[in-house]
């Protein structure tokens, strides 16, 4: 089956049980996962990106696209994360940051750039790519972010609160654009948010924990 599936999923802590999750998310839809501080939302993801740390334990299965992915590590899984804060790397450029999301199956020069370049146009940014991430506002962060990632080529997406720090108007922005491009690419995304808006306007499903 084609999306991301989290089949009869456990994780406990020191023996403490701390959620339980069975999920299907199909290419291009969301699953909104809210839930209180502590409930779990972050290390669930952590457990979909095979970062857990120690002292979880984790059972059931996960699976991408019909390929189950439970054990694979992390920088094989193709799955893509977006986190609070942009987390770009301050020292390269625009340009250096999204061509670091690139595979390295894409070679030579001058196609890596055309990658980039694309990829800043998709968003509205043409021409940033020498521009200091610092000057940046932090709606195109954002979008230089999300390219970043997806340049990536993940086949499933994970947001943990990425909309959390920007201001009402420009959040809804962001997430329209987060969500416009996921579905554009048949990502599954799996939505963490404290806030009900976010998992109203991403529409499908909507799991609680805690
Ligand atoms: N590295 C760690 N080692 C030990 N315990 C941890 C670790 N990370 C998280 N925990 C604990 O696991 C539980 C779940 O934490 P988690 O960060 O997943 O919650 P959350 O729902 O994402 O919370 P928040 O909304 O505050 O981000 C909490 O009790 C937390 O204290």
């Amino acid at each position: 089956m084609a999306g991301l599936r989290l089949e009869g999923l456990t994780i406990a802590h020191g023996g403490v049980p701390l959620l339980t999750l069975e999920a299907s998310i199909a290419p291009g839809e969301v699953l909104s996962v809210m839930g209180p501080s502590g409930s779990g939302k972050s290390t669930l993801l952590s457990a979909i990106m095979g970062t857990l740390a120690p002292g979880f334990a984790m059972t059931g299965r996960v699976w991408l696209d019909g390929h189950e992915i439970t054990r694979l590590p992390p920088e094989a899984r193709r799955v893509g994360i977006l986190y609070q804060e942009e987390l770009l790397f301050p020292h390269l450029s625009v340009g250096g940051n999204l061509a670091f999301g690139l595979p390295r199956a894409v070679r030579g020069r001058a196609a890596r750039a055309a990658r980039v370049a694309e990829a800043l146009a998709e968003v509205g940014l043409a021409g940033f790519a020498g521009r200091d991430p610092a000057t940046l506002s932090g709606g195109q962060k954002a979008r230089v972010a999300l390219m970043r990632m997806l340049l990536a080529e993940p086949r499933a997406l994970l947001l943990d609160e990425p909309f959390s720090r920007l201001d009402a108007g420009l959040r809804a922005q962001v997430r329209e654009m987060v969500l416009a491009r996921a579905r554009a690419r048949g990502l599954p995304v799996l939505l963490v948010t404290h806030d009900a808006a976010d998992a109203e306007a991403a529409g499908g499903q909507v799991v609680s924990l805690g």
